[in-house]
This record gives C-alpha cells, sequence and structure tokens, in this order.
C-alpha cells in the first residue's frame, strides 16, 4: 500500500535524529511501529527505549530493546511519535491509538519531539479528525455536556479502554482555529484527563514521508 511506503520513509528518516547511548521516546501507531522495526536496526548503538503504551512496549521488546520506566530515567533527547492531523505550526491532533496521555507525558519530558507522518497528516487547519479527549469513566456524561457548550459533538469510543483504564470521547466538528485555547480548555473541564491536542509543546520536526521515497523536513 502506498500510503504505508510513506509513512515508513518517514519512520526511517527520524533514526538520523537518535544520539548514541541515549534513551530513545518511542510513541505508538501504524507509522510508529516502522520506526520501531528501523530502530531494532540500530540497537547497539543505543541505550534502550521509554514507550507510550503497551503496544509499542511489546514490540520494542520483541526486538530485544530495552524498555525502561519513564521515572526510571533521566533524560529523553528525542521523542518520536506519529500523528493524526498537523498544521503548518506543528501543532497537532493525536490520540487515534487512544495512548495520548502517556504520548503527551513523554512529550513533557523529551528535548524534541520529531513527528513522522505520511502527506494525508497535514491540514491547513486542525479538527477534520475527530479530537479524541481521555476522561476518568464517571465523568462521561458531564464532560461530554461541556464538550458540546465548546462547540463539539463529543461520541464515546465504543469498547475501548485506555492502558490507565479510563475512556474516550472522540469528538466532531470542530474547526480548531486557536488551538492553544481549545487545548487549555478541555484540559480545564473535570474529569478529563488529557486532550489530543499537542499545541502549547507540539512537534519540533514535522517529517513528512513521500511514497516515492522522498521526506519533506519542516522545523519549527
Ligand atoms: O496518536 C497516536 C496514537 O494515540 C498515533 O500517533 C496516531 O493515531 C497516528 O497513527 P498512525 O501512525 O497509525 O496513523
Amino acid at each position: 500500500m502506498s500510503q504505508n511506503l510513506a509513512k515508513q520513509a518517514a519512520a526511517r528518516a527520524a533514526i538520523k535524529y537518535i544520539e548514541d547511548d541515549s534513551i530513545v521516546g518511542v510513541g505508538t501507531g501504524s507509522t510508529v511501529n516502522f520506526f520501531i522495526d528501523a530502530l531494532a536496526e540500530i540497537k547497539g548503538r543505543i541505550e534502550g527505549a521509554v514507550s507510550s503504551s503497551e503496544a509499542s512496549t511489546e514490540r520494542l521488546k520483541s526486538h530485544g530493546i530495552p524498555v525502561y520506566d519513564l521515572n526510571a530515567v533521566d533524560s529523553i533527547p528525542v521523542y518520536v511519535d506519529g500523528a493524526d492531523e498537523s498544521n503548518r505550526y506543528l501543532q497537532l491532533i493525536k490520540g487515534g491509538g487512544a495512548a495520548l496521555t502517556r504520548e503527551k507525558i513523554v512529550t513533557a519530558v523529551a528535548e524534541k519531539f520529531v513527528c513522522i507522518a505520511d502527506p494525508s497528516k497535514v491540514v491547513g487547519c486542525l479538527g477534520e479528525f475527530p479530537l479524541p479527549v481521555e476522561v476518568i469513566p464517571m465523568a462521561r456524561s458531564h464532560v461530554a455536556r461541556q464538550l458540546v457548550k465548546l462547540g463539539g459533538d463529543p461520541v464515546y469510543r465504543e469498547g475501548v479502554i485506555t492502558d490507565n483504564g479510563n475512556i474516550i470521547l472522540d469528538v466532531y466538528n470542530m474547526k480548531i482555529e486557536k488551538p492553544i485555547e481549545m487545548e487549555t480548555a478541555i484540559n480545564q473541564i473535570v474529569g478529563v484527563v488529557t486532550n489530543g491536542l499537542f499545541a502549547e509543546k507540539g512537534a519540533d520536526v514535522l517529517l513528512i514521508g513521500k511514497e516515492d521515497g522522498e521526506v519533506e523536513i519542516l522545523t519549527k
């Protein structure tokens, strides 16, 4: 599939940002799976990884890459992760794979966030992709009502429990013209764990892979 070629090109390009003997921050998703496979080829050069999901942890371990608890790590020079959408300012929507909270935590610790994506992820205005919000289960209806007040149409993601034991509301029909303000407003709703806007701290580098193997590099 040509989209996979584009994802793989972006994933492989991220390898050159990895520092020797470092702990690598690793995100979640199909694009990141290509990155983990590429990382396995240079595993002798790194100390190990911190992972943002059980799924990525399993894949890293299957390649023999040591996975550390975030609390046991002093620094993460580079975090590599995908996105569901990016605007030209490298502000992102993430969480299509329901790993947004751990992704945001590792992003907060990392010195540099390298985002890997195929061209379909690049948009003019965020919000075409429904915005994932991780919510404490008992607050589901309350949070949904507040999200409606912010202009969205929240939909419960049936059958999904996050790695943290919470639920996901996907918010449709939001044209997010002010991503930082929206990220802050949603995080202030009681019962929200976090939301999938990575705007206050977005990516530092966006690698857009193309199906012919070329990679476009955007930086802040
Ligand atoms: O945020 C994420 C997971 O929570 C992913 O990075 C995002 O959904 C992109 O996934 P993919 O690389 O499979 O398109």
